[in-house]
Formats: structure tokens, C-alpha cells, sequence
């Protein structure tokens, strides 16, 4: 086998929480992942030396900092029999979103290694290295619904969301998530998710709960540092989502709409400059059955 190439999923959080501030700086969260349809994809072709990184878009490295290059090289230390790579890069997931784009990006380089070497590796040990690389690395290795705990590395898997089809809107600015968790100690947190709620809405398959339950606290310090962000949420709720919320630290709004018809009619009315626009939605486990190709 010369080349694979994976799908490199993003992610939306339907309920987000924060507990408190750990002792390593980073937060305690409680929070459920739903990974989507929309990806990147990742393609890595074997080489005898090195580490190269080719990307679409400009404004990314392509350097040892980057995601994808930065997993490949975590596991060219452990395993001598990677002699070297050459990582294609097509990235479709907008940057900076709160989306998971480069945890995303690294989860599939380490799948895809995995596979082209035939290391052998479980999903747990996966997952212990994609937390080195970050706290939404071990969600993207296997992204259907779950719930994450710890800093965001601890995965129990949950019974799968019922199908859900959304609108992703993203303004023509990205946020830090570092600088959001950060500004959090500068806002009140008025209303937190239920998780209770949320986790029997899933175990009956009522989306009107789920909906009901679901909310994402990081939306109180990436609005206070982004107000207009509030009036874009109601805009989409006065346009007809059923739910409407920010996506992780953001800055994406992501609108839950009946069906594909209805997200793509929304889709078609936001029609301001700059901004991203991406008609999704849920994965299903089938979704991952197709996720890896293998070119002999
Ligand atoms: C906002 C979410 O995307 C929701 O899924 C995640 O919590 C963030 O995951 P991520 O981007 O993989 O985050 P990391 O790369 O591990 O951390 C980026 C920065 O976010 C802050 N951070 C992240 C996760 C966490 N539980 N507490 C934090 O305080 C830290 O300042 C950290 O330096
Ligand atoms: N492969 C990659 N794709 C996107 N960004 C990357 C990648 N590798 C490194 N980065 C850096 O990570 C920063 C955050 O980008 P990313 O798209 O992962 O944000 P995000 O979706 O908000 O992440 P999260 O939801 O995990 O907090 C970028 O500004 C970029 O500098």
C-alpha cells in the first residue's frame, strides 16, 4: 500500500459546558460532540525520508506547526518504520470556526498512518496521542455522538443524535479559542445546557428535548468579546432554525432545520460578504464505514 486517503471531519458540540479551571490552565468541560458531514481530506503518501505538507489555501503553514504535520511527526518518533510521508492537505472546513479544523486534520493523519504502516493501533491508543496533540483530537478519531469530559479528551460514546441537517454560517473573522476560555472569567453564565436532559432526549430519540436542552456557555464570552454575534443568532431564528447556537469557542452559528430542503432555502437567504456558508449535517455510523480509502 503507497497512499490512503481519510476524511477529516468536523465537529459541532450540541451541549458545552465549563466547570471549572483545572490546576494545568486548562478548563473542566462537560460537553456532547456530534461530528458532521462536512470535512477535509487528508492524503498521505508513503516516502523513504521526511515530512512534507502540501495545502490549498494560503494562509495556513505547511510547516512542522501545523496540525497535521505536527500528528505525523508524534508518531514518526514512536514508530522508526515511518520513514517519511508526504501529507496532501484539501481543507474544506472553514478556519478558526470553533469547527475542529485542525484537530480534525491531525485525528486523520493519525488514522491514516495507522493504516498505511499497518501499525496496529487501537482507538485508545489513538486517542491517548491525539490528546497530546489537543483536547478535540480524541473526539475526531471517531466522531459520532459523545460525550467528552476531562479537558475534552475523555470520550464515552453515546446513542446516536437523530439525524440532524444545519446550516454552518461563519463571519468573516476567526476567534482564539485560547482568548475565549480565557475572557470566560469576565462574564455571568446565565443559562447552562442540561445534560441530563439532554442524554434521556437521546436515549428516546426526542429532538424536541434535545433542542430544548442543548446550549453552549462559551457563547457568553465569545459574544461579549463579538456582540454583533448575537443579532446573527436571532436573525437565524426570525429565519426559521428550530435551534439555533454557536459551535464551540466559535465564532460559526450553526441553525438546526427540519430538513434539507429547509437548510438550503436559510443557506440561500444569508447573503452577506465574506461570510462562509455550509449546508450540513449529522454522521451516522454508516459515515465511517466509507471514511478510509486505501489506493494500492
Ligand atoms: C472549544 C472546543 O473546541 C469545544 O469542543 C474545545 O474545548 C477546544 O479544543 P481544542 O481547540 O482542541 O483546544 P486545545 O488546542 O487543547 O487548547 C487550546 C487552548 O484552549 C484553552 N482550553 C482548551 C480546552 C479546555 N478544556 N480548556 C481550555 O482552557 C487553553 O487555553 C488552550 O491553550
Ligand atoms: N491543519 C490545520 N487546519 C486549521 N488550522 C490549523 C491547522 N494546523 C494548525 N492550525 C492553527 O490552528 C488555529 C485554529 O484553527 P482551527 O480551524 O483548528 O480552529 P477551531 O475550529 O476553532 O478549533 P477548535 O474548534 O478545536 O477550538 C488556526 O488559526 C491555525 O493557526
Amino acid at each position: 500500500m503507497q497512499q490512503v486517503s481519510v476524511k477529516g471531519y468536523a465537529k459541532i458540540n450540541l451541549t458545552l459546558d465549563v466547570l471549572g479551571k483545572r490546576d494545568d490552565g486548562y478548563h473542566e468541560v462537560a460537553m456532547i460532540m456530534q461530528g458532521i458531514e462536512l470535512h477535509d481530506l487528508i492524503t498521505l503518501e508513503k516516502r523513504q525520508t521526511g515530512i512534507t505538507l502540501e495545502i490549498n489555501v494560503p494562509e495556513l503553514s505547511s510547516g512542522p506547526d501545523n496540525l497535521a504535520y505536527r500528528a505525523a511527526t508524534l508518531l514518526q518518533k514512536d514508530f522508526p518504520d515511518i520513514a517519511g510521508v508526504h501529507i496532501k492537505l484539501t481543507k474544506e472546513i472553514p478556519v478558526a470556526a470553533g469547527l475542529a479544523g485542525g484537530s480534525t486534520d491531525a485525528a486523520a493523519v493519525l488514522l491514516g498512518l495507522n493504516r498505511l504502516y499497518d501499525m496496529g493501533l487501537s482507538l485508545d491508543d489513538l486517542r491517548t496521542y491525539g490528546a497530546r496533540l489537543g483536547s478535540d483530537v480524541p473526539f475526531c478519531l471517531h466522531p459520532l455522538t459523545g460525550l467528552a469530559t476531562g479537558r475534552g479528551e475523555m470520550i464515552r460514546e453515546l446513542p446516536p443524535c437523530p439525524p440532524l441537517w444545519l446550516v454552518l454560517v461563519k463571519p468573516p473573522f476567526g476567534v482564539s479559542t485560547k482568548e475565549v476560555y480565557g475572557h470566560l472569567k469576565e462574564v455571568i453564565i446565565k443559562e447552562r445546557p442540561s445534560l441530563k436532559r439532554a442524554l434521556a432526549a437521546l436515549e428516546t430519540g426526542d429532538l424536541g428535548l434535545l433542542y430544548q436542552s442543548m446550549a453552549n456557555v462559551l457563547e457568553y464570552a465569545t459574544f461579549d468579546l463579538y456582540p454583533e454575534l448575537r443579532d446573527w443568532l436571532e436573525e437565524l431564528r426570525d429565519l426559521g432554525a428550530k435551534k439555533a447556537m454557536m459551535s464551540g469557542s466559535g465564532p460559526t452559528l450553526i441553525a438546526f432545520m427540519e430538513n434539507e430542503s429547509e437548510a438550503k432555502e436559510l443557506a440561500s437567504c444569508w447573503i452577506k460578504p465574506g461570510w462562509q456558508v455550509v449546508v450540513t449535517r449529522s454522521l451516522g455510523p454508516r459515515d465511517l464505514d466509507r471514511r478510509i480509502v486505501v489506493d494500492e
